[in-house]
């Protein structure tokens, strides 16, 4: 059986390169790449469509195919469209219609997918698009609403023109109407991200195909080892570790203010670079400076294999996790750094709450005082946490269960007919 994902933004090649250096190379593209991994691992065929791009500065993504080393079944297939240089995510809506177009057209010269799954609004409408061609069902994961982000930013008056929230939307409800299943990742997603009111008119009809599958953390990469090679770095000062996409969502200012005002005397704040603090710029430049000014420190980590020994080695040192979300989907980052055993203090919202199950396995924070607390309480019951953390990971965060949920559903999916109606926006794009 052959397997396409979906997936326009962002971009993939053996090396990660630019993960978390940009916005749209974040933990999805992780999530895609060691999904398919998996799935190859089981025998299927999967090629993973993206985004082809002659473009100077993103030099890794020109060719028109790329592969990873251990994965034989995998193929990463790159289709030109919206030009030839790099585009944001929210530029890409006007070409998803030339995507699907050349992915049709590409296929024509060997045999059709049995199954796509897509992954965001962006791959999610170009899945319904394709199925309107080809009648080829599809999944859709979100991986990110719109609606959630659209409320954070609701005061921000150029966010409908910076983030086109607008079409997303109509792209993530075309694409759930119309897929024949959808995958969350936690059940809080299922019950409180898709019964947003942007979405809640299809909620009775959809959430009988809305199925709860985990997502999974890289065991080769992260576990617990010997390794201790950051001590001199915290300076006999347990670590907090900040380590994501710096992104508004992200929330970073709030960890960075906790550690000021409470937290400076006892701890060492950490965070996690992609490269050169001159070579950041805007927003993440404003982090960079306020993590200076709150006397924190930097490491520059440029794969996870690294980023888990620093994992192992704050763990030795009554370290803490911190990723404190304004709104966090799943969080792949906290159950990275659980399987060190590294223990997590998260935002009380989103995929956090499941993943430490309402404070089990971890702290859910959402004020300083609040963070101040469970930074002392971890401290005190480091050793449990770490262990419970661990255990956590282990025992219900694997690719293997997450390829074999999806393949199972694909398995109970493959017959789809159904009138598709794409948003005028998008059905223009195919004529
Ligand atoms: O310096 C860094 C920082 C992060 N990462 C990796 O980047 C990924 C970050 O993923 P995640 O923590 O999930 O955050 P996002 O990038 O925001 O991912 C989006 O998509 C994910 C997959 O669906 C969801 O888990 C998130 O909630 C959603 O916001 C992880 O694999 C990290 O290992 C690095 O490699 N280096
Ligand atoms: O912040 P947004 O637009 O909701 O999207 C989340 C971003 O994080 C990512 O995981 C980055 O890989 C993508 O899903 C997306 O670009």
């Amino acid at each position: 059986m052959k397997i396409a994902f979906f997936n326009p933004q962002g971009n993939f090649d053996k090396n990660d390169s630019h993960l978390t250096e940009h916005p749209d190379f974040g933990g999805q593209l992780i999530y895609v790449k060691e999904l398919a991994k998996a799935m190859g691992k089981f025998g299927y065929k999967v090629d993973i469509i993206t985004r082809k791009m002659t473009d100077e500065k993103w030099p890794e993504f020109s060719k028109d195919f790329d592969y990873y080393e251990d994965a034989e079944n995998v193929r990463i297939v790159r289709i030109e469209f919206g030009g030839k240089n790099f585009l944001n995510k929210e530029k890409l809506w006007d070409f998803l219609g030339e995507y699907v177009k050349k992915i049709y057209q590409f296929y024509q010269k060997e045999r059709l997918p049995d199954f796509v799954t897509t992954h965001y609004g962006d791959g999610g409408i170009s899945g319904a698009m394709f199925k309107k061609l080809t009648n080829i069902p599809y999944s859709f994961t979100a991986h990110s609403l719109g609606a959630q982000k659209k409320d954070k930013f609701k005061h921000s008056k150029d966010a409908e023109k910076k983030y086109r929230f607008s079409i997303r939307i109509s792209a993530e409800r075309c694409a759930m109407k119309y897929a024949n299943f959808i995958v969350a990742s936690t059940s809080q997603e299922k019950q409180h991200q898709y019964t947003h009111n942007e979405y809640l008119d299809l909620y009775q009809d959809i959430k009988h195909k809305i199925f709860v599958i985990p997502p999974g953390v890289n065991t080769k990469i992260f576990h617990i080892d010997e390794s201790d090679e950051f001590k001199d770095v915290f300076q006999n000062k347990p670590p907090i570790i900040i380590s994501s996409r710096i992104d508004p969502k992200k929330n970073i200012e709030f960890v960075i203010e906790s550690f000021e005002n409470y937290l400076k005397k006892d701890y060492t704040l950490i965070l996690v670079l992609r490269k050169k603090t001159k070579e950041y710029s805007g927003y993440q430049r404003e982090i960079i400076e306020k993590t200076k000014k709150a006397g924190g420190k930097f490491l520059i980590i440029t794969s996870q294999e690294k980023l888990a020994k620093l994992y192992n080695s704050a763990a030795k040192h009554n370290g803490i996790f911190a990723l404190t979300s304004h709104y966090e989907p799943f969080g792949l980052a906290i159950i990275e750094a659980m399987a060190c055993g590294l223990p997590v203090i998260a935002t009380k919202s989103g995929g956090p709450v499941e993943i430490l199950d309402n404070g089990r396995y971890g702290y859910l924070v959402s004020t300083q005082e609040e963070f101040r607390k469970a930074a002392l309480d971890l401290r005190k019951n480091h050793q449990l946490f770490s262990k419970r953390s661990y255990e956590r990971v282990i025992n219900k965060y694997t690719w293997e269960i997450c390829a074999k949920e999806y393949l199972l559903k694909i398995h109970m999916h493959l017959k789809s007919n159904k009138n598709i109606i794409l948003p005028s926006f998008f059905d223009a794009q195919l004529r």
